[in-house]
């Protein structure tokens, strides 16, 4: 048995190794680089011949089966009904040699993961706030097309001349929706509540952990200090703090949805540093 499951594990590595820089799909879209390979797909940058613009391309990983090729195209279903500046717009969605392909607008910038992790930078209060409130404009609009993100993490946004941009819709489902069956196994180390039914609340609870992320890269830890509670080690303003819990299910959260959290950020704003 374990020795079968090596088998098809190699297989996978083989069946799934990316194209190499150069190679043509589909007649149009020429590799330049493979910029990741997440559990169910390989994107590629590409430039698209036809039009000489970079295109992000997202393939099925053959080793996944139909699985990856259904979730692309559940990806694709979801991104063709949104339309938002700060959304990227789907070019193309195709069937190239049996693997399913979708060719997204490429967003040239650095994922905030990148800005806090690799290049040290620290935000303020404010900044945070003001960062925050600009992708809630994405999610708003995500959420009045009847869907939800379902994925709202700092490597899923990309600052683009200063500009935010919310990417990876794979994870996204309509209202009321479970999460697919076949995903829960991936979502395994994530709390609850990915069991339930999507409501837009299960973004505005990523968004207050992608605030704590942002909020956290100005912490300096004091030497020998033992770790302790977000609240402790972090001295925020007292209005950040209950919009920060409200967020996270520690109080009632905002019922009225993305709108009014927007203009609670709108009010506390002018009392941060
Ligand atoms: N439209 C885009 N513009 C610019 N970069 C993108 C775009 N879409 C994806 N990327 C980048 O491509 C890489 C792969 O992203 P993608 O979201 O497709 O999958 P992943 O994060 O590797 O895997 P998973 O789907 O499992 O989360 C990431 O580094 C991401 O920042």
């Amino acid at each position: 048995m374990e020795l079968q499951r090596s088998w098809q594990r190699l297989l996978g590595l083989w069946t799934d190794r990316p194209l190499p820089k150069g190679a043509i799909i589909a007649e149009r879209y020429t590799i330049c680089e493979l910029l990741g390979m997440g559990s169910y797909g390989l994107t590629y940058l590409c430039i698209d011949e036809q039009t000489g613009d970079e295109v992000a391309l997202k393939g099925s990983k053959p080793s996944k089966g139909k699985l990856s090729a259904r979730l692309l195209s559940r990806e694709a279903d979801v991104m063709s009904r949104l339309q938002h500046p700060a959304i990227p717009k789907l070019l193309n969605a195709f069937i190239y040699k049996g693997r399913s392909y979708i060719a997204i607008e490429y967003i040239r910038g650095e994922t905030l993961e990148t800005y806090i992790f690799e290049q040290g930078q620290r935000y303020s209060e404010r900044e945070c706030i003001e960062l925050a409130s600009q992708l809630l404009s994405p999610i708003a609009h995500v959420h009045q097309q009847g869907y939800i993100h379902g994925d709202v993490r700092i490597p899923n946004v990309i600052m683009k001349d200063g500009h935010l941009h919310l990417i990876d819709f794979g994870l996204a489902r309509q209202m009321g929706e479970p999460l697919l069956p076949e995903l829960k196994r991936r979502m395994r180390e994530l709390p609850a509540p990915e069991d339930e039914p999507a409501t837009p609340d299960q973004d505005l609870q990523d968004l207050g952990h992608f605030l704590l992320f942002m909020l956290y890269s100005a912490y300096e830890p004091e030497k020998g200090k033992a770790p302790a509670s977000w609240q402790e080690e972090l001295d925020l303003q007292p209005d950040l703090v209950i919009m920060l819990e409200r967020l996270l299910g520690l109080r009632p959260g905002y019922e009225a949805g993305a709108s009014e959290l927007q203009a609670e950020m709108q009010r506390i704003l002018p009392k941060l540093h």
